[in-house]
């Protein structure tokens, strides 16, 4: 797990106050870490490396590795198309001005290009971009090049939000800290992988504390069983609810067997065709430990709703029941939900905390996810998108190892029995959550075939193998 910053500046501070590094001295470490990048990419000479700087510090930073690039590649081209403005971008400019580097403000060729960095804006984007910026950033993506965003994707502002355009990075070397910015799913789309660069600290040092984690590979802890004298009641007994589209609820069922759980009951009105090992009921049984519900429920007869939703024992809800009033009575309890951004406008208008469209939830999700939580402190709340917000009181985790693979019917409900299988074994809520979704995503990452092809099936084959 890593540690995710809504802004880094105070952090900065710190180095200075607290630790007596200067600025000078933070940014040799970015302009550092830029190099690594970049050497550990281009391997020739005879290379051509653009760097593209900025008015400000992050063009600074730019400059800073232009200088330290040189005599490593034969041609290095660095690219200031505004005057620039800050003093260390000053300082910056008059050291290569001394070395003899020269600059240019204006880009004629752009093939030949081996690499790409972009410097042009960084964390001080304050207004959105003029023309001059948008084709600046038209043209460097459209080189064909390995691409390095310093600090963020320029265009890319502290929100996390892209007004007109934003440079298309495969990488971001971001300075110091993670930032929520990086994070959203608008952001996801130019950022490519993103690597933490030490500017001079290590993280326990430089980083402060923080309510919001990013989730990685190896926080996944799976349901393996470590004792041998077991038998199937130790591994709780899952419900899944079958509403009127059927092949939800047995996807999840399907999912939750081979997720662990000891039983899988799907609670239909009529006889199924189903797995065999999945066992079929009209009620609850009496030794169920936790119930998913929602998923393609359609019509359900409210009282029948009701009694599922008293039983006492962990739940997790999807989809329908996220347009339902009735919801509103269950959640000051311990629950786990799982909308979609669509789903989750609804309940927000439910609950009363907003009413909001999908396109306003989606450029402030981290927004709404704290406003729900904060209402709502028992309930964790899995908010899928193309990075999973999973929040449970004050406590922010993301799961940025999606991918456009499961943006599928059926990937939901892989997800929410996974969820009611860990939940039946008695797992926590936020436990349950965590590690369904980064098996889930997971699954989804190492699938070998093409990326359009991921069906329900795959998904789960993939979780048994992780
Ligand atoms: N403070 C520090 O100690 C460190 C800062 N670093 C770098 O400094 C960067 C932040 O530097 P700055 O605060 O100078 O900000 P930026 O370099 O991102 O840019 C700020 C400048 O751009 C202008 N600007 C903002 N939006 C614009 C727009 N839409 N069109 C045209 N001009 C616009 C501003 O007026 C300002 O002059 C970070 O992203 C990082 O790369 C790193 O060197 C690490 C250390
Ligand atoms: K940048």
């Amino acid at each position: 797990m890593q540690k995710i910053f809504d802004e880094v500046s105070s952090l900065d501070k710190k180095c200075y106050d607290k630790f007596s590094l200067s600025e000078d001295l933070l940014m040799e470490h970015a302009a550092l870490a830029l190099k690594c990048e970049v050497n550990n990419k281009i391997k020739s000479y005879n290379s051509t490396i653009l760097i593209v700087c900025g008015v400000g510090n992050n063009g600074a930073d730019g400059l800073a590795l232009a200088r330290l690039l040189q005599d490593e590649y034969l041609n290095i081209i660095v690219y200031t198309p505004f005057e620039v403005k800050s003093k260390m971008a000053k300082l910056q400019l008059e050291r290569l001005k001394l070395l003899g580097v020269n600059t240019t403000n204006s880009l004629r060729k752009v093939f030949d290009i081996d690499c790409v960095v972009d410097s042009l804006f960084g964390s001080g984007l304050n207004k959105p971009l003029k023309k001059e910026a948008i084709d600046i950033l038209e043209k460097i993506n459209s080189i064909e090049a390995y691409k390095i965003a310093c600090d963020i994707p320029s265009g890319v502002d502290n929100n996390g939000e892209i007004k007109n355009s934003a440079f298309k990075a495969d990488v971001t070397v971001t300075m110091g800290a993670l930032k929520t910015s990086l994070l959203t799913d608008g952001a996801k789309e130019f950022t490519g992988i993103i690597k933490k660069a030490n500017l001079g600290l290590s993280s326990s040092c430089y980083e402060n504390q923080t309510d919001m984690y990013l989730l990685e590979q190896k926080d996944l802890k799976l349901p393996f069983r470590d004792n041998i004298n077991t038998h199937k009641g130790n591994y709780g007994h899952a419900c899944v609810v079958i509403g009127c589209k059927k092949g939800a609820g047995v996807i999840a069922s399907s999912a939750a067997f081979s997720f662990g759980a000891g039983l899988v009951t799907a609670i239909v009105h009529e006889e199924l065709q189903l797995p065999y090992y999945i066992m079929q009921s009209h009620n609850l049984p009496s030794n169920v430990t936790a119930i998913a519900l929602g998923m393609g429920l359609g019509l359900y007869d409210k009282n029948e709703l009701k009694k599922i939703l008293n039983t006492n024992v962990a739940k997790v809800i999807d989809a329908d029941l996220f347009y339902e009033k009735l919801l509103l009575d269950y959640l000051n309890q311990e629950i786990v939900l799982t909308p979609h951004p669509k789903e989750f406008c609804s309940l927000l208008k439910l609950t009363k905390l907003a009413d909001i469209d999908i396109d306003t939830l989606q450029s402030n999700r981290f927004k709404y996810v704290k406003l729900f939580c904060k209402k709502y402190p028992k309930v964790t709340l899995l908010l899928k998108g193309a990075n999973v917000i999973i929040s449970q009181n004050n406590k922010v985790y993301v799961n940025c190892l999606g991918t456009s693979a499961l943006s599928k019917g059926g990937s939901g409900d892989v997800l929410s029995g996974l969820i009611v299988a860990l939940l039946a074994q008695g797992y926590s809520f936020l436990q349950s959550a965590i590690n369904a979704s980064l098996a889930h995503t997971l699954a989804a990452k190492n699938f070998k075939s093409n990326n359009y092809a991921l069906n329900p099936e795959d998904l789960i084959e993939g979780i048994k193998n992780l």
